[in-house]
């Protein structure tokens, strides 16, 4: 199979664990239909003039799901293939994920349609400050607060910062986190991602028994998330056999050298392709390999009902969101594999831009050795949380992660809704 990923509807994945959850929650139906749409969803269309002078139009998105618990918060994608019902699942994903690890932020996500591997960064500049423009309404530091995701990096978000600040006459660092240092960004940002996947990759194995020293994974996705997540597994003894990008995928059953990939990986810009220490294998195979953990860190619907019963691994970590649809979770509870929900295994990125945005608005700057200990103490007592639900309902840990989400923003939402409605002066 090519790199292609077939796509399903993510939203609809995020709308079948929702049920049942909601089930066994016993939602009512208007909450239900509440929770379930966004609050919000903008469409923007704006022009840039490109590098040799022409004009061209571009269709951008922001889905505000839930601000039941905080501002929205979550990252902007830049791809061609972002449309509103992923951006919505997206969003709604942000909702569940900051609610599991007690994150006090709602859920929003954004996306551009481009191809920002075809754009000079002149170009993705002009993009990201015409987006930024549309949006600035929207965007502020206790409304809406982006982050990056797939295709974004500290760049856009310290360009996002600049043109909000140029819009409204100040400097508002606060309104975007995964900034560069300089642009008010967080230590611990860039990698916080993939640490926090690596924390909740060394927990489950614990769970399983499997010393990570003798432990095997394959990694789809070497961007900011798979690198990072290769790295930290790397550095505490997990032998990497397997990872891709786009352009290829390889398998080295000795294990592959992590820190002199990444080298390669930076010296051929931003590409695996060509890395002599392995055998190349189709895309595909990555996901088949007989291993102990399997790390889908690219895009959605990598694995659906029509290639589950393939997987080989012990234990799936849902580094990229949504990488598991809905229609392969019982094929995948049959066959006994430990699936570690996206909206807790991928939680570490909005964790750190959560401190991110105190250290701005508190004018604040945190050291490292401070963030990664808060960092590992959130997503502890969420993964110790996800498994004590799924023990007591006797449900899997993402139908759990789902369980405390949904109950926590319900019971907010409805708190808020009452106080709305309740008369302030008793009418004689
Ligand atoms: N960045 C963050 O902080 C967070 C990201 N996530 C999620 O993690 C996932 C990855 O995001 P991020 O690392 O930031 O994105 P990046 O854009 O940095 O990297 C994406 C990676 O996925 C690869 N990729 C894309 N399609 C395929 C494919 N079909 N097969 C193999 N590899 C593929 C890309 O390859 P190539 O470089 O060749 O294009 C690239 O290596 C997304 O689902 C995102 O939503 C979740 C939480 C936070
Ligand atoms: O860092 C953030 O605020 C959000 C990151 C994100 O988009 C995600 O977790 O999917």
């Amino acid at each position: 199979m090519s790199a292609e990923i077939i796509k399903q509807n993510p939203f609809q994945s995020m709308i079948d664990r929702f049920n049942i959850a909601a089930d066994i929650l016993k939602l009512d139906e208007s909450i239900r239909q509440k929770l379930q749409r966004p609050e919000k969803q903008i469409v923007v269309n704006f022009s840039i003039t490109l590098d040799n002078g022409s004009e061209q139009n571009f269709e951008g998105y922001r889905v505000i799901h839930n601000t039941a618990l905080g501002p929205s918060k979550g990252g902007i994608r830049y791809d061609n293939a972002v449309n509103l019902d992923e951006v919505k699942a997206l969003a709604a994903w942000m909702t569940w994920k900051s609610a599991v690890t007690g994150i006090p932020f709602g859920g929003a996500k954004g996306g551009i349609i481009c191809d920002p591997k075809t754009l000079s960064k002149t170009e993705l500049e002009r993009i990201t400050r015409a987006y930024t423009k549309a949006l600035a309404d929207i965007f502020g530091p206790e409304k809406d607060v982006p982050a990056p995701d797939m295709g974004t990096g500290p760049d856009e978000m310290g360009w996002l910062m600049d043109e909000f600040s140029l819009v409204h006459g100040k400097t508002i660092h606060a309104v975007v986190t995964g900034k560069h240092l300089h642009s008010g960004g967080s230590l611990g940002r860039v990698e916080a991602t993939g640490r926090g996947v690596s924390i909740i990759t060394l927990l489950a194995l614990e769970k399983l028994k499997i010393r990570p020293a003798r432990s095997t994974a394959a990694i789809q996705g070497f961007g900011n998330v798979g690198l990072h997540s290769a790295l930290f597994l790397y550095e505490k003894g997990v032998k990497i056999v397997a990872v891709s990008d786009v352009s290829e995928a390889f398998f080295n059953p000795d294990g592959i050298n992590i820190p002199e990939l990444i080298l390669y990986y930076n010296l051929n810009n931003k590409t695996i392709k060509g890395y002599p220490n392995s055998v190349a294998i189709k895309h595909e195979e990555l996901l088949f390999l007989d291993v102990d953990v399997l790390i889908p860190a690219a895009k959605e619907d990598v694995i659906t009902k029509k290639n589950a019963n393939d997987v080989r691994a012990k234990i799936i970590i849902e580094a990229a969101n949504g990488p598991v649809s809905s229609d392969a979770d019982e094929i995948l509870q049959g066959k006994n594999v430990l699936v570690v929900p996206d909206i807790l295994a991928n939680a570490g990125g909005v964790t750190v831009s959560y401190f991110e945005w105190l250290q701005n608005s508190l004018l604040e700057s945190w050291r490292i050795h401070q963030i990664n200990k808060r960092l590992e103490d959130i997503l502890e007592k969420g993964f110790e949380t996800v498994f004590r639900v799924s023990a007591k309902y006797d449900v899997s840990p993402r139908i759990a992660a789902y369980i405390i989400a949904l109950k926590k923003v319900a019971e907010t939402q409805s708190v808020k809704e009452v106080a709305l409605e309740a008369p302030k002066f008793k009418q004689n």
